[in-house]
């Protein structure tokens, strides 16, 4: 479903970002992406998403060619995307719900589906009790669970998850690695970026992915 061929990404200042990266990802696997900072993690989200074109190579997410004269197609592609960052991006002065909802807006729920979808999306990272309070109050931890769970509520095929774990202590951290592969619907797709090698050293299952320089090396664990 996600497919990547000899794909380099080279930015306009002549840095390469990406260098003969070749990739597949299936349907409803999780694969992690580990590496120093700058050895192109960010580069790999930036292709999948569509804020950058491989410079050569060819890239397809769920069928879509990712290019450059494909504008339209992307924009429509980045509505099955849930995105997670590593800042929240929550709306501060708007309740836990309100902003789950926001997260749907534009996505053609109705206004019950979208109710039903952040409810139960807060039962499944466990914060329903939080439902009405406002996010400014909310602890780090909290808050990374707030945006999971804006994400899940989108119903996503795809999870693109940049440093979810970056401020979390290691419980917290762990916490977040497990919502994010638990409470998934099996077919949808989790792709998640940590510098955090030891989080994962003893996943059972899934997909890991060590970027150094620009490069890529690709360990499948267990049955896709
Ligand atoms: N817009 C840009 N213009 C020029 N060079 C860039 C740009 N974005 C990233 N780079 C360079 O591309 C390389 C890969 O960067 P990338 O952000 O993908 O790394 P990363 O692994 O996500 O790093 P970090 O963990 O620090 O976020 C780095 O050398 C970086 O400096």
């Amino acid at each position: 479903m996600i497919e990547a061929k000899d794909i380099c990404l080279k930015y306009p200042d002549g840095t390469m970002g990406l260098q003969n990266i070749d990739f597949k990802i299936e349907t409803g696997e999780v694969v992690y992406i580990t590496g120093p900072s700058g050895s192109g993690k960010t580069s790999i989200l930036k292709l999948l998403m569509g804020i950058e074109y491989p410079t050569t190579g060819s890239l397809k997410v769920f069928g879509q060619s990712m290019t450059k004269d494909k504008v339209m197609e992307i924009r429509r592609l980045r509505m099955i995307i849930g995105p997670v960052f590593q800042d929240f991006k929550l709306l501060k002065g708007r309740t836990v719900i309100e902003n789950i909802i926001l997260g749907m807006r534009f996505l053609g729920f109705s206004k019950k589906q979208m109710k039903k979808n952040a409810g139960s999306a807060l039962i499944k990272v466990g914060l329903e009790h939080k439902a009405l309070s406002l996010v400014d109050n909310l602890s780090l931890g909290e808050s990374q669970r707030i945006a999971i769970a804006r994400a899940l509520a989108r119903k996503p095929s795809l999870i693109i998850a940049d440093e979810p774990t970056g401020n979390l202590d290691k419980e917290n951290a762990l916490n977040i690695l497990e919502l994010l592969t638990l409470s998934k619907d099996p077919k949808t797709t989790v792709i998640i970026t940590t510098h955090a090698t030891h989080l994962i050293e003893d996943i059972k299952e899934g997909m890991r992915v060590q970027m150094d320089g620009g490069h890529i090396l690709c360990e499948r664990i267990g049955e896709v």
